[in-house]
């Protein structure tokens, strides 16, 4: 009998009223509701340096994602496998599903205590205000058959075969990052094993949606969070008003690709702890387009639940952070979200 707990399983302490589960149907608002307004929001400071720029394959790569690491906590992602053609399909499918009537899309609601399936962001519980935003989560193949049946009950293979693709290409790919990243904090090869198995790895593939908004201004797409897993790869399917990261020192900056098929790495709370504190875990948001919607496609990628994360021990440095196993830390995230790391405080 297999005794591992997936990331799926991780959430099933914790269920969710509908209200925190089904969004608004935005196509039928015509001006911002006050549930949906923000108390103004900051706006991003457009003078700072773009995010870093790591080119894989470039001898350059290993210097500049330390430097994006230790700084910036995120950086742009080009020289990468995943075809402009497959980046382009899972952004349509994912436009195709959003466009779906809000009855349709509710036949793949998420259940109050699952993880997977059509709804709001789960941190919605965290903040006052709703956001301005639809998701649709996938963990497994098994869920997302049958969600996606429930969605296109006689056209559901092409949506499956395309997230299927794109899935097991952003596997390789975290691996690939993941070996970068640990190499970068002089850890081992038995280390790599563990942080990086492809059979135990934990992973969640996110389509976000943020629908054209009659007061952009005053809206939020996605408040801002840290991501709790090693790390995020996002693809944005356009460059304009959507993800700012909260950058030490200066505000928010925007993220926007750099490049046609430029990718986004968010360095997520695990390597924050795993660099006990050297590489930061960056608070960032998603604002609203001023005109129009936006796409965007997060894959989250971390190592087995079961996996107990010390932070690397550095010569004359305190350890900031408890042990945890990655299953502990994402039930404190639960109940602590943007506080959970301050929990894990070594005392
Ligand atoms: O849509 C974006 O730009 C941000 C998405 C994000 O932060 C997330 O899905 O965790
Ligand atoms: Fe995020």
């Amino acid at each position: 009998m297999n005794f591992t707990t997936s990331l799926r399983d991780s959430y099933a302490g914790a269920p969710l009223p509908l209200h925190l589960i089904t969004p608004l149907d935005f196509r039928s608002i015509e001006a911002l509701p006050a549930s949906h307004r923000w108390p103004d929001p900051p706006g991003p400071d457009q003078s700072e340096q773009p995010v870093p720029l790591v080119s894989l394959g470039s001898p350059q790569a290993a210097k500049i994602l330390n430097h994006a690491c230790r700084e910036w906590g995120v950086f742009q992602l080009t020289g990468h496998d995943i075809s402009l053609g497959l980046l382009e399909d899972v952004v349509c499918h994912a436009r195709r599903l959003f466009e779906l009537p809000l009855a349709v899309k509710t036949r793949a609601l998420r259940s109050a205590s699952g993880g997977t399936g059509y709804g709001m962001a789960r941190m919605s519980r965290f903040f006052d205000k709703f956001m301005w935003h639809e998701g649709f989560t996938i963990m497994d193949c098994c869920s997302l058959g049958q969600d996606a049946r429930a969605l296109w009950p006689q056209d559901y293979i092409p949506f499956c075969d395309t997230i299927q693709k794109y899935q097991n290409k952003m596997k390789k790919l975290c691996q690939l990052i993941t070996q970068l990243i640990l190499d970068s904090l002089g850890l081992s090869p038995t280390d790599f094993v563990e942080w990086s198995n492809p059979g135990t790895a934990s992973t969640a593939l996110q389509l976000n949606y943020y629908p054209p908004c009659p007061d952009p201004a005053h809206a939020m797409g996605l408040a801002p969070h840290t991501d709790t897993l090693s790390f995020t790869v996002l693809h944005q399917d356009r460059c304009a008003g959507g993800l700012e990261i909260l950058k030490g020192g200066t505000g928010w900056v925007p993220a926007a690709p750099l490049a046609r098929g430029a990718l986004v790495v968010i360095l997520g709370d695990l390597v924050h702890i795993l660099s006990n504190g050297a590489y930061a875990s960056v608070v960032h948001r998603a604002r609203v387009p001023e005109t129009g919607d936006r796409i965007s496609v997060a894959y989250f990628y971390g190592p087995s639940m079961d996996l107990e994360i010390t932070p690397v021990a550095v010569e004359g440095e305190e350890q900031r952070f408890r042990s945890v196993t990655v299953k502990d830390y994402v039930k404190l995230k639960e109940k602590y979200f943007n506080d959970a790391l301050s929990q894990l405080a070594a005392s």
